[in-house]
């Protein structure tokens, strides 16, 4: 079909080439870089440089924004009027879906490193860019003050000021792209924002919000104290059980604080199991006990490279889809880029799905080591559902969550038991060993799960007597560096009866 929009259509095609082409060079730059030992802080150097990646890829999306817009909203069906080639569809559809997006992920990224401590200085940033790439990386005030802006939506001055400080040094380098005027226009509105804000947090008694500031007053010692202080407004609230407390939490497993009681800890083992199967005589599983109750157990090497690589080289060339989030449905009244904006502000990883004879071994695997039944024994291919394959690359996690429905009308049960019925347990297999962030964080049990390359992460969603746990609750911590694939292997109830035991008793 002929499209009114080919000509800019193309343009954009040849920008996500351009994109993709650039990325490929940067992350062959990092992993490059990964065989040499590195240090922490250089890790985090690389890490924080993806932020200006990010960002120059905005910056050519600004220019093209509303003809992608215009586009999104006309073309369900991107294929069918999306003339670029095979390759590019792909990364449009899949892999790239607009500008929100980008906008998004400089957000995401700038508030992880927010929660790590780390700084994102700029200049520094664009020297590690320069050599990682080779070759010299420039950005204009405009971009400096539009991360500035993004890092103010979120109240990260320390972030905001260092970015406006940065574009009004390039403007004393010659640079033309923003007025001088427009930006101490800003940052004298940063400050004025940072003072108000400051009223709200005006019982605290030190950090960055105690008093008011002026333009002379940010220096790093000051920014400093000011992270300082919100981490210590996050460990006053850890451990409680609020909702609303939640996210702090959560926050607070992902920079890895294990906020499980001593007493509790102290009691945890890891043991040897041979699930009385008899391959597990020869190599028993090693298990390691996260948390009794709610369980989370993690077995261990248990997929071979071999599977691993045969899975994950599979996975690199299979069309993706922006992972979707169980009670978030796209329909007429949201326009596909607001849908968009909402799923991955929740989910912001890409998936693919896979049938269990696709990789036998993997299925024996999931009903060995759980004593689930995972594999369908009928051609109703409802009873069990697939395996999900996820991609999480740098900035992408996954907000609180449970993996179960906690409504019980009857049309919400009836909805699940066509589908096989509710997601029971579940088994996450972490595909490979991501160098920073990515844990898996339950919010109740305090603990966060490394992703350890061959391993699986166990829990149970439901209490044996049906009843949704709300203690399952949990979060993939964002993706500091690298990236995580995982499988997601969902035991649904119907096929378990004879398995699955059930009690009456609501607390196991
Ligand atoms: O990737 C993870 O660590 C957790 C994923 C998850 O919770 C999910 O996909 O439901
Ligand atoms: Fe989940």
């Amino acid at each position: 079909m002929e499209s009114a929009l080919v000509g800019p259509s193309l343009s954009i095609c040849s920008f996500i080439e351009d994109y993709e082409t650039s990325t490929l060079h940067h992350l062959d730059g990092l992993r490059e870089g990964l065989k040499q030992p590195l240090t922490d802080i250089q890790l985090d150097e690389h890490a924080a440089s993806s932020i200006i990646l990010v960002y120059l890829m905005t910056d050519r999306f600004v220019k093209y924004g509303e003809t992608l817009q215009e586009f999104l909203s006309i073309n369900l069906n991107k294929e069918d009027a999306f003339l670029c080639s095979n390759k590019t569809q792909y990364l449009f559809t899949e892999k790239w879906p607009g500008k929100l997006e980008n906008e998004f992920m400089v957000s995401l990224l700038l508030s992880t490193y927010k929660f790590h401590d780390l700084y994102v200085d700029p200049s520094m940033l664009l020297q590690q860019l320069s050599q990682e790439s080779q070759t010299p990386a420039q950005i204009s005030g405009r971009m400096a003050y539009a991360v500035s802006k993004i890092a103010l939506e979120q109240q990260d001055y320390v972030q905001a000021f260092d970015w406006l400080n940065y574009a009004l040094k390039l403007k004393t380098l010659g640079d033309y792209s923003i007025s001088r005027r427009f930006l101490i226009e800003k940052k004298e509105n940063m400050i004025y924002r940072h003072n108000i804000d400051r009223k709200i947090y005006e019982n605290k008694t030190s950090g960055f919000y105690a008093r008011r500031i002026s333009v002379e007053d940010i220096r790093t010692g000051k920014e400093k104290l000011w992270v300082r202080s919100k981490e210590l407004e996050a460990r006053h609230f850890q451990g409680r059980k609020d909702y609303v407390f939640g996210e702090i939490n959560m926050w607070v497993l992902c920079t890895k604080r294990n906020i499980q009681k001593e007493y509790i800890k102290a009691k945890l083992r890891c043991h040897l199991d041979n699930k009385k199967h008899p391959s597990f005589y020869i190599k028993p599983l090693r298990v390691e006990v996260h948390s009794e109750s709610p369980l989370i157990l993690q077995f261990h090497d248990i997929i071979g490279d071999k599977l691993m690589n045969t899975i994950i080289n599979d996975l690199d060339v299979t069309n993706k889809q922006i992972s979707a989030v169980g009670d978030l449905l796209a329909n007429d009244a949201i326009t596909p880029s607001d849908f968009i904006k909402m799923a991955i502000s929740v989910r912001s990883s890409v998936n693919a799905w896979f049938g269990d004879d696709i990789y036998p071994e993997l299925s024996f695997i999931s009903e060995a080591v759980t004593g689930l039944k995972s594999r369908t024994t009928s051609s109703n291919v409802n009873e069990t559902e697939m395996f999900q394959a996820v991609e999480y690359t740098a900035g992408r996690s996954y907000k609180l969550h449970i993996d179960t429905t906690t409504e019980d009308s009857p049309d919400i049960q009836e909805e699940m038991r066509v589908m096989g019925g509710l997601r029971m347990a579940t088994l996450l297999y972490y595909l490979n060993d991501v160098p920073r962030g990515g844990y898996t964080a339950f919010l109740n049990a305090g603990v966060a799960v490394p992703p350890k390359k061959g391993s699986a992460v166990y829990w149970e969603n439901h209490y044996r007597n049906g009843t949704a746990r709300l203690d399952s609750w949990h979060a993939s911590c964002p993706v500091l560096y690298g990236r995580k694939m995982v499988i997601n292997k969902w035991f649904r109830s119907n096929m378990q009866f004879r398995t699955f035991p059930c009690s009456l008793n609501q607390s196991i």
